[in-house]
C-alpha cells in the first residue's frame, strides 16, 4: 500500500511538472498511436477482405499502388505479387486483383450488378463521360445501408443511366459500317507517314519508328475527334498525353480522398506539372470543338467521330449532346485512342521484326493473300479475314504487351456479396483484372508466356485453343469494353499492312528487351530505332 501511494505521489509530481502544452501533445500522441494501431489491426484481422492475402502495405493504404505506379512499372509489380500470393490478391484496403479467366465474366459481364468502381472518378475531366461514368443504372435505386454506402453510393456519383444513353447516342457512330465513312481520314494521315518513311529510305538515316507512329496516332485520332488537322506529323510535336493518364491514375487510386487530395497535391511541383499538361490538353480540345461546331452542319454524313457526336441522338427521346458533353466525349476519344493505338503498333512491329521466322511468315502471307504492291493505303475491308497469321500476330502482341494495362475495378454492390470464380467476395470490394497479369499467368499461357508465339492464336496450330482469344483483356470485356476498338483495329491493320508491303524494316537493336513504361497507357521504353528500305515485290 505504501509503495502504491509513493508511486502515485511521484506520478502527481511528474504530471505537475509537465506544461499543459506537453500534456496536450502526449494525449494527442497516445490517441493517434491507439488509432493507428487499431486501424492496422482492423484492416489486417477484422476487415471484410482480411482473409485475402497480399502485401502488408497494400492492405492498409492505397498509397502502395500510387508508389508502384510512380515507378512506371505497376503491372510488372502486380504480376510479381500474383506470383507470390496466388490468383486473388488484396492490393488495397478495399481492393482485390484477379489474374484468372474465370473472373472475367463475374466482374465485367454482369452489367449493373458490378458497376465501375470509384477509381474512374479520377478520370472525370469536365463532366462525366462514356469512360468515367459509373452508372450502370444503379443510382436509380435507393442505396442499401452498410459501411460501403458511406464510401460510394451516398456521394451520388452514379449518373442515372448516362452510360446506356451514351452508348445509344454514340454507339452507331463507332460501328464498323460508320467507320467506312471515316476511312479517308486514316488514308490521309497514313500517306503522310509513308512520305516520312520515304525520306528515311532516301537518306538512310536511323528513324525512331515509335515517334513516327505516335505522331500519326495523335493526328488521326485528333482529326476524327475534332475534325481538325493538328499537323503533329509535320511539326513533330506531341502533347504530353501520358501525363493525363498518370494523373487520372493517381487520382483514381486515391479516389476516396478526392477532392481533397487533388487540392493538396496540386502544391507538389510534379503534380502541378501534370495538372498543367491536362489543362493544356483540355484547352486544345475545347478550342477545336468550338471552331468545328461553328463550321459544322448538323446531320452530315458521319465522316469523323465529331460528326457522330454532333449527330448523336437518343433513339427513344431524340435527345442529343450539349457542347460541353461533346467536348468531354471528344476529349475521351483523343486521350483513350491515340497513344493506346500507336503503342500497340509499336509493340506489334517490334515483335514481328525481332523474330525472323515470324517476319518471314508475315511477308509470305502478305504476298500470297495480296499479290503485287500498291503505294496507297490498303482498304480495311477483308484484311482481317484474308490474313489469319497477321491476325494471330496482332492478338499475340496484345497479349504480350497490352497498351492500356490499368486497373479496371468494378464494385460488389450485392449486400450478400458475390462469387468470383471460387471466391466469395463481400459487399463493397473493388475487383480488378489487370490485363498484363492475366496475359502472363503461367497457369493459363504456359511457362513460356514471355515468348512471342503467334501460333497461340492461329487456328489449326498445335498451340491454338478456341478459348485463347476469349482470354485476352487488352480492350477490357463486357459492356464497358473499349468503345473505340474498331477504330484502333482499323488503324493497326491499315498501317501494318501498308507499311510492311512497302518497306523492309530492320531493328537497329534486335536483341533489345521490349519494356513498357506504364503511365496507365503503355509507352515503349526508349526509341524504336530502325532502318527502312523500299520493298520490291515481284
Ligand atoms: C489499341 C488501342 C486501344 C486499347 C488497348 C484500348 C483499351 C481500352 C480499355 C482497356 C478500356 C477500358 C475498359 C473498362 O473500363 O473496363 C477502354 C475504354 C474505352 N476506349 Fe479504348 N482502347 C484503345 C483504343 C481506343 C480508341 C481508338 C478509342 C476512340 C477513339 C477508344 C475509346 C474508348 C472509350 C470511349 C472507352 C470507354 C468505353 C465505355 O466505358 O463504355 N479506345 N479502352
Amino acid at each position: 500500500m505504501a509503495t502504491k501511494l509513493a508511486f502515485l505521489d511521484a506520478l502527481r509530481a511528474q504530471t505537475q511538472a509537465l506544461s499543459s502544452a506537453q500534456l496536450i501533445f502526449a494525449t494527442l500522441a497516445l490517441v493517434t498511436t491507439t488509432y493507428l494501431v487499431g486501424y492496422v489491426v482492423y484492416q489486417r484481422y477484422f476487415h471484410p477482405l482480411a482473409k485475402f492475402p497480399g502485401p502488408f502495405c497494400a492492405s492498409i493504404t492505397n498509397f502502395w499502388k500510387v508508389y508502384e505506379l510512380s515507378t512506371l512499372a505497376l503491372p510488372t509489380r502486380m504480376c510479381a505479387v500474383h506470383e507470390k500470393y496466388g490468383p486473388v490478391v488484396r492490393i488495397g484496403p478495399d481492393d482485390l486483383s484477379f489474374n484468372i479467366p474465370q473472373a472475367i465474366a463475374p466482374i465485367y459481364k454482369v452489367g449493373r450488378k458490378m458497376p465501375k468502381g470509384i477509381f474512374y472518378k479520377g478520370y472525370v475531366s469536365t463532366v462525366p463521360d462514356i469512360f468515367s461514368t459509373r452508372d450502370e443504372n444503379v443510382s436509380c435505386e435507393t442505396p442499401t445501408p452498410g459501411w460501403y454506402v458511406h464510401r460510394t453510393l451516398l456521394t451520388n456519383e452514379f449518373n442515372c443511366q448516362l452510360h446506356a444513353l451514351r452508348l445509344k447516342q454514340i454507339g452507331p457512330g463507332l460501328s464498323v459500317s460508320a467507320l467506312k465513312h471515316m476511312e479517308p481520314v486514316f488514308d490521309n494521315h497514313i500517306d503522310k507517314l509513308l512520305q516520312k518513311l520515304d525520306g528515311y529510305v532516301e537518306s538512310g538515316a536511323v528513324l525512331d519508328l515509335k515517334s513516327a507512329l505516335g505522331l500519326y496516332g495523335y493526328d488521326v485520332t485528333a482529326q476524327l475527334a475534332f475534325d481538325t488537322d493538328f499537323k503533329a506529323q509535320t511539326t513533330g510535336e506531341l502533347p504530353p498525353l501520358n501525363n493525363h493518364f498518370l494523373l487520372g491514375n493517381i487520382y483514381g487510386l486515391l479516389a476516396n480522398l478526392l477532392p481533397h487530395i487533388a487540392t493538396w497535391s496540386a502544391y507538389l511541383p510534379q503534380v502541378k506539372a501534370l495538372i498543367q499538361s491536362r489543362n493544356d490538353l483540355k484547352k486544345i480540345a475545347a478550342d477545336s470543338i468550338r471552331q468545328s461546331l461553328e463550321t459544322h452542319n448538323n446531320e452530315t454524313e458521319p465522316g469523323t467521330l465529331l460528326a457522330a457526336l454532333i449527330n448523336a441522338k437518343d433513339p427513344d427521346s431524340g435527345k442529343g449532346l450539349t457542347e460541353n458533353e461533346i467536348n468531354s466525349e471528344a476529349f475521351v476519344f483523343l486521350v483513350a485512342g491515340s497513344h493506346t493505338t500507336s503503342s500497340a503498333m509499336v509493340a506489334l512491329l517490334f515483335y514481328i521484326h525481332q523474330n525472323p521466322k515470324v517476319l518471314a511468315r508475315v511477308r509470305a502471307e502478305l504476298d500470297s493473300a495480296i499479290p503485287g504492291q500498291q503505294r496507297t493505303p490498303y482498304e480495311f475491308t477483308g484484311l482481317e479475314t484474308n490474313l489469319p497469321y497477321i491476325l494471330a500476330c496482332i492478338r499475340e502482341s496484345f497479349r504480350m504487351s497490352p497498351t492500356a494495362a490499368l486497373l479496371l475495378p468494378h464494385e460488389v454492390i450485392n449486400p450478400a456479396g458475390t462469387m468470383i470464380g471460387d471466391y466469395h467476395v463481400p459487399l463493397g470490394a473493388n475487383c480488378s483484372i489487370l490485363s498484363t497479369c492475366l496475359h502472363h499467368n503461367p497457369d493459363v499461357w504456359g511457362s513460356d508466356h514471355n515468348q512471342f508465339d503467334p501460333d497461340r492464336f492461329l487456328p489449326g496450330s498445335a498451340r491454338y485453343s478456341s478459348s485463347n482469344p476469349n482470354m485476352l483483356f487488352h480492350f477490357g470485356q463486357g459492356n464497358r469494353q473499349c468503345a473505340g476498338r474498331n477504330i484502333a483495329l482499323m488503324s493497326i491493320w491499315k498501317v501494318v499492312v501498308t507499311v510492311m508491303k512497302n518497306y523492309d524494316i530492320e531493328l537497329v537493336n534486335p536483341n533489345e528487351e521490349f519494356v513498357m513504361l506504364e503511365y496507365g497507357v503503355g509507352d515503349k521504353k526508349g526509341p524504336m530505332n530502325v532502318r527502312v528500305k523500299r520493298r520490291i515485290v515481284s
